[in-house]
């Protein structure tokens, strides 16, 4: 089995809603996410012969995934009043709603799937939320 590992990083603001201590406040990380993709056999066509895929493309894939959520802040649905996200959004600033609750293991779950979406077999996304803190997400039998 051959395994690919490509990284891309992002700088957000988040916080943790019903949480005591604190990372209930809005506090920034710089989040490193690692993706890692596998194949049996390797590519034997031209270009890409000898490859998993090319890093390049995985690299483009990551990159534009990851950039989405740089510079904003992620707030998780329902756990900031409707009132103060429209007035925040009025000042201009980046506010993304996500699904789920901004930790890195929530964050590695996602990228995960949506590596796969795009087609990847992937093994394992890590986010990293400090430089020594991390999650991994992985499925067993890829796709
Ligand atoms: N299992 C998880 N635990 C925590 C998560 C998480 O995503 N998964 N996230 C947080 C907070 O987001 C927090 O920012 C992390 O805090 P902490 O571990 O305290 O990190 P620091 O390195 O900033 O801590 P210092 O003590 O200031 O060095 C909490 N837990
Ligand atoms: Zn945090």
């Amino acid at each position: 089995m051959y395994t690919l590992k490509s990284e891309h990083s992002f700088d957000s603001a988040h916080f943790l809603a019903q949480y005591e201590g604190k990372c209930k406040n809005i506090h920034g990380h710089r989040w490193r996410v690692e993706v890692e993709v596998q194949a049996r056999e390797l590519l034997e066509d031209g270009q890409l012969d000898g490859m998993v895929v090319d890093f390049g493309s995985l690299k483009r894939d990551m990159k534009e995934m990851v950039d989405h959520y740089d510079h904003a802040l992620i707030v998780q649905q329902g756990t900031m009043r409707k009132e103060t996200v429209s007035c925040l959004k009025g000042e201009g600033f980046r506010i993304l709603e996500v699904g789920f609750r901004p930790t890195a293991e929530n964050f590695a779950a996602f990228f995960y799937r949506r590596m796969r979406d795009r087609g990847y077999d992937v093994k394992r996304a890590t986010v990293y939320e400090t430089p020594t803190n991390s999650a991994a997400y992985e499925e067993v039998g890829g796709i």
